[in-house]
């Protein structure tokens, strides 16, 4: 799988005199049996031919939702009654750059039709691309919808604890958690334990077709036997800056780019430019609640959650004191999903 390249700031779009700078909003409108909905650029528009998320251009005093509440009105027909903020990402084309709020639509009244004559596709997100040529901003999106929404953190501590916590991770994976992270900071294992328990994780998670990343305090060369690596904040920052060094210097022997997936720990817009910098699938916000982990240190809750999600210019997992129970909320204040440690394993 290539890595695609590095996108710019959400945070600081770079409009110059000669590039107008577009907002957009589109949607991921999907159907119960997860198939997602595409259309296709109409005669008579830009990129006319090619594949989009429906949706367009916000006009002056809507929010992005009113916007594509609007734009599905006229496009499909639909009436939208559900829909939630999701990644806000920003692209520059040759002509324009285009500032997309891609928001999920779970919910709406009527059936979709091309009511502007235009052709429409219902496909799986998960499966190879049945249709074609699809406009470049859009397929980040279909990348990162095929992320699972919940996403797990270990913290076995003891070997002594590990049969009793992988039977949790088993109860976990059965009620459907398809990403794992393997993180022992406060570990009595040794190295040789450390990495066979890792390997057991490993194991289980694809007897369920989940996938797990090692957090980047653990030896790099273990991320090769898993499905890819996990950054602390502080790791991601050192790590773009040795890719950036690399780049100035055209030496591609560091910060090479694996296949794995890559997951960043993020807690202010720095962290999320070095996660925007290596690449990264998505990144880790927190926390939200106080929790047993940051005991004392108050969560930023859900309103400065949505704010700093919607910098990320990715797919955030919000992460604090949550349990599957918090999705509905997390998706409701533009999170991809949730991370946890206790909630997600308790199958709470
Ligand atoms: N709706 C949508 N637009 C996208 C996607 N990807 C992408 O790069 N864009 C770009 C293409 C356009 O430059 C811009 C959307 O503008 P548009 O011309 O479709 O907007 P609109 O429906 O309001 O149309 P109009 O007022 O220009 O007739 O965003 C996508 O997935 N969906």
């Amino acid at each position: 799988m290539s890595r695609p390249a590095p996108q710019q700031s959400d945070a600081k779009p770079l409009a110059t005199a000669d590039k107008p700078f577009v907002d957009v909003a589109a949607g991921l409108v999907l159907c119960r049996d997860g198939k997602l909905l595409l259309a296709q650029r109409p005669e008579g528009k830009p990129w006319s031919g090619w594949w989009e998320l429906p949706g367009g251009k916000i006009e002056s005093g809507e929010t992005p939702l009113q916007a594509l509440g609007r734009e599905l009105k006229e496009e499909l027909d639909i009436d939208v009654t559900c829909a939630t903020p999701w990644v806000t990402y920003t692209h520059e084309y040759p002509k324009t750059i285009v500032r997309l709020a891609f928001c999920r639509v779970t919910e709406w009244d009527g059936t979709p039709r091309g009511a502007e004559g235009q052709a429409l596709a219902w496909v799986d997100p998960q499966a190879p691309m049945p249709i074609g040529p699809l406009l470049p901003a859009t397929l980040p999106p279909l990348r990162w919808i095929q992320l699972p929404d919940r996403y797990l953190v270990t913290q076995i501590g003891s070997a002594h604890n590990l049969p009793a916590w992988l039977d949790k991770l088993a109860g976990a994976l059965a009620s459907g958690v398809r990403l794992v992270q393997f993180r022992e900071r406060d570990t009595d294992m040794d190295a040789t334990t450390l990495h066979s328990a890792l390997r057991q994780v490993v194991a289980l998670c694809h007897a369920h077709g989940a996938r797990c990343l090692v957090n980047s305090t653990h030896p790099a060369a273990w991320r090769h036997e898993a499905d890819g690596v996990h950054y602390r904040a502080i790791d991601a920052r050192q790590q773009a800056v040795i890719l950036q060094e690399s780049a100035a210097s055209s030496d591609a022997s560091h910060g090479e780019p694996g296949t794995g997936l890559i997951g960043v720990s993020v807690h202010d817009e720095a962290d999320m430019r070095a996660a925007r910098l290596l690449s990264a699938d998505f990144v880790v916000l927190g926390h939200v609640r106080e929790t047993p982990s940051h005991p004392g240190a108050a969560g930023m809750g859900w309103d400065e959650f949505a704010r700093r999600a919607a910098r990320a210019g990715l797919p955030v997992f919000a992460i604090g004191g949550l349990s599957s129970a918090d999705l509905g909320e997390a998706r409701r204040h533009s999170a991809h999903g949730i991370a946890g440690i206790r909630g997600l394993l308790s199958g709470r």
